[in-house]
């Protein structure tokens, strides 16, 4: 089935292959898939409170999955230079991670690109976030855009559509704009640069996201992207890991002169949460129902979290 179709609720439990946390977990069964003291350490550096259970259980076998369909693209291509009797340039594989604010892209992208890495076959996976395509904010308050940031308007589309067409043409330096949190805006000086990687992970709200009505003759960002996985979670969770991720930053970065939030950092508790939740119900929530999870069932893949961050279900497409 082609993986832009959106599904209604009565097909779409049919075009997933559904299992349980258990279930999933089993399909782990190689016995290279251990984990070493090294990587349980850069695990741990990125994020604390990630458990390494949920490494084991969830991300080792989504790892493993990853790994079989790099592997036959890259076999298919070498079969094309067969046929072709000329060798051509090397294509790195995308992985979209797509889901609402604070469900855990970044952190899970993060997890499958240390454990991709650790495969001969695709040692350099290079890891991109949309965050560096929003407008910059001089431009977001021009256009009246700046409580709509995240949503698609708020988004360089074109550029992001141009950067993956020439990852995709096999382009071999790329070269990524960045987003600071802690300023709240896109870094004008600063980049991040790869060359050649085998896989590139590409994470961020809209990486699913299709041009509206009237721009039909677009192209998609998916349109590139090799294997798709949403990250979802009950919007009650996503709010609480929303205040909580808010609060955690309102301790470390925002203390910093320079941060955007910075005033945040000197009020009460109560008062952080309370601006938090308000942001979260205005702005991301609404992004979330109106743009983000409309586009879940275009995923090749859904990680369904439950509390504490943990993996309930998997969903493959068929
Ligand atoms: N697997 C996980 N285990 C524990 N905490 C997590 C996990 N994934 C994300 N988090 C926490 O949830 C919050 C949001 O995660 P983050 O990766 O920043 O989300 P996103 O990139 O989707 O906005 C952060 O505070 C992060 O530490
Ligand atoms: C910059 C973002 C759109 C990116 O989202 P993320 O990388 O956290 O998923 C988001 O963090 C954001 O700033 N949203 C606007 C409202 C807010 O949360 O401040």
């Amino acid at each position: 089935m082609d993986s832009r179709t959106v599904l209604n609720e009565e097909n779409r439990h049919n075009a997933y292959i559904e299992f349980k946390r258990k279930e999933w977990a089993k399909l782990r069964a190689n016995v290279k898939l251990t984990l070493s003291e090294d990587d349980i350490k850069q695990l741990q550096g990125i994020n604390e409170s990630l458990s390494m259970q949920e490494v084991i259980d969830i991300y080792l076998p989504l790892s493993r999955l990853l790994n079989l369909y790099v592997s036959a693209r890259q076999y298919r291509h070498a079969v094309r230079d067969k046929f072709l009797n000329s060798e051509h340039e090397k294509v790195p594989y995308i992985i979209g991670v797509a889901g609402s604010v604070a469900v855990g892209k970044s952190t899970s992208a993060r997890i499958l690109q240390a454990l991709l890495s650790r495969w001969p076959e695709h040692p350099k996976v290079a890891l991109v976030t949309t965050d560096g395509f929003l407008r910059p904010n001089k431009e977001l308050v021009a256009r009246n855009l700046m409580h709509k940031k995240g949503f698609p308007e708020s988004f360089d589309t074109k550029a992001l559509i141009d950067f993956v067409a020439a990852i995709k043409s096999g382009q071999k330096l790329i070269t990524a704009p960045l987003y600071s949190h802690l300023t709240y805006d896109i870094l004008p000086n600063k980049s991040l640069q790869f060359e050649q990687p085998d896989i590139v992970i590409l994470e961020g709200l809209n990486v699913l996201q299709t041009p509206s009505v009237d721009e039909l003759d677009k192209t998609f960002v998916s349109d590139f992207v090799d294997f798709s996985i949403f990250v979802d979670a009950d919007k009650g969770l996503l709010k609480t890991w929303y205040i909580q991720r808010f609060l955690k930053f309102r301790e470390g970065a925002f203390t910093d002169p320079n941060a955007y939030f910075h005033s945040y950092s000197k009020m009460s508790e109560k008062e952080a949460v309370a601006i938090a939740s308000k942001i979260w119900d205005e702005i991301n929530a609404v992004n979330l129902e109106k743009n983000i999870r409309p586009t879940r069932d275009r995923a090749n893949l859904i990680l369904q979290k439950s509390i504490n961050h943990q993996v309930s279900e998997v969903q493959l497409r068929k």
